[in-house]
């Protein structure tokens, strides 16, 4: 809850918030670029200073948060990157679910052996959001993490994803409709200025949702328009 919003640098960037995310459930976070997408989920995950007289449940051990930008550690290969969780905690890493893990996101026991660096922006995603898979969490926020693939992936990963974090309470944060409107049990759109949520109806059925369903084509033309609004 955030009674007086939420200003960064003296500028204010979310209103006056009272917002429950749905546990064991998928809400997607979409909204005009600098609307305060990002912002929130670093609220929620804890990396933001909370404001005077505003509450954020805390979420402490908890939370696997993929950011935007990949942060995969420079001079560990891939499975080594994947499995930082446990390096960091001083655990043995389970080598066989790292590998798994890569393989469902499309990599080769070959890229594994990767360093970051020779690999591509959107395999370095698929590296990401492998290690936030790995780290087994029920709270799962994710900032725009398929972004830097191609579109086949992108659909692959999605599937893969609403698989993975099926029952987990997941923060979604999209620049894109039809993500969302495959992935989400609940979507908030951020709009105004200071930004407050707006909540738009999903269509029928479990995620991962068919990206060709009429009626999810119907409703990503509907949040298109309900976006541009936001912008306006
Ligand atoms: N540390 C900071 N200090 C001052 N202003 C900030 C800071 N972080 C973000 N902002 C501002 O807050 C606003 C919201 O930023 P945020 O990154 O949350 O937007 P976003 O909706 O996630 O944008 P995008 O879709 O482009 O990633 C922007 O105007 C940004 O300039």
């Amino acid at each position: 809850m955030l009674p007086q919003g939420l200003a960064l640098g003296g500028v204010p960037v979310l209103g006056q918030l009272d917002l429950a995310i749905a546990g064991g459930a998928t809400t997607a976070l979409l909204g005009p670029s600098g609307s305060g997408k990002s912002t929130l989920l670093r609220l929620v995950a804890g990396l933001l200073p909370v404001p005077a007289g505003a509450s954020v449940t805390p979420l402490a051990g908890q939370v696997a948060y993929m950011a935007q930008q990949d942060l995969l550690v420079p001079w560990r290969d891939v499975l080594g990157n994947v499995t930082m969780g446990a390096h960091l905690r001083g655990q043995a890493p389970d080598l066989a679910r790292a590998r798994a893990l890569l393989a469902a996101v499309g990599l080769t026991e070959a890229d594994a052996r990767k360093q970051p660096a020779q690999l591509s922006g959107g395999m370095r995603q698929r590296v990401a959001l492998a290690r936030t898979l790995m780290e087994d969490r029920p709270v799962v926020l994710m900032d725009e993490p398929f972004s830097a693939v191609d579109a086949p992936t992108r659909h692959r990963m999605q599937s893969l994803s609403a698989g993975l974090l099926a029952g987990r309470t997941v923060l979604l944060v999209t620049h894109d409709p039809l993500e969302a409107l495959r992935l989400a049990d609940r979507i908030l759109v951020l709009g105004g200025s200071p930004a407050t949520p707006a909540e738009v109806p999903v269509p029928d059925g479990a995620p991962p949702r068919p990206a060709g369903d009429p009626a999810l084509l119907a409703a990503q033309a509907a949040l298109l328009e309900r976006l541009a609004e936001a912008v306006s």
